[in-house]
């Protein structure tokens, strides 16, 4: 799947919103990809993720055990992913703000691909490899749908995204004019849960 595919499934379902954004990771940004617009669709997320998993598969890292994904975005796309890599699915969620397999047992040295939705800064795909590799598990990359960074993005292991969105993101007292006139929104789950 080319990226120009990528991005016409997500414009397609309307997830590629304009205003002022406060990021996960804190930054500021004229651009936020509401990938849950694209999750109400099965057959478009089925399309996104059968990619995915064939660009993972090409990756050739060997034997994959697990896939695990960071709640709230990661759910869908990991299911998804992990049903045409034909492996088990499982999630991290925060408790007390941190990333926790709270419902599910991981063998040690389990081998395991971690699927995110949207890439930006990696922090969000580094809380979750620091997470899995406390327990043993060995994490042999993250996959994301759109990694917006243009590659820049540090996960602490290797990033396999199905496309590259480079979009602009700033520090919040750097803001450019026309973004600080607008008003600020916070779509994400961190600090909600
Ligand atoms: O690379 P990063 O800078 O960490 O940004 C990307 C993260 O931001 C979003 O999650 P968010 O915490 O907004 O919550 P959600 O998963 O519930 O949408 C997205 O799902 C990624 O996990
Ligand atoms: O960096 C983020 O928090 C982020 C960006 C984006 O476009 N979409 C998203 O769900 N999260
Ligand atoms: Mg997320």
């Amino acid at each position: 799947m080319t990226r120009d595919e990528v991005l016409s499934l997500f414009r397609e379902a309307g997830a590629i919103l304009e205003g002022h954004f406060i990021l996960t990771s804190g930054l500021r940004s004229p651009v936020f990809l509401q990938k849950a617009r694209v999750f109400m669709y099965p057959d478009k997320t089925e399309k996104l993720c059968k990619a995915l998993a064939q660009k993972i598969r090409a990756s050739n890292l060997g034997q994959i055990d697990y896939i695990v994904s960071p709640a709230l975005g990661g759910l869908i796309p990991g299911y998804e992913t992990a049903r045409h890599l034909g492996v088990p699915a499982m999630w991290v969620e925060r408790e007390d703000g941190e990333f926790r397999l709270r419902r599910f047992e991981l063998p040690k040295g389990a081998r395991v691909i971690v699927v995110e939705d949207i890439v930006t800064t990696g922090l969000s795909s580094r809380e979750t490899v620091t997470s899995l590799k406390a327990l043993g598990a060995e994490v042999l990359g993250v996959a994301c749908l759109i990694d917006r960074s243009g590659g820049e993005a540090d996960a602490s292991v290797p990033v396999i995204a199905l496309a590259q969105y480079k979009v602009p993101a700033y520090e919040p007292d750097n803001l450019p004019p026309e973004l600080a006139a607008l008003p600020a929104v916070k779509p994400g789950s961190r600090g909600l849960v």
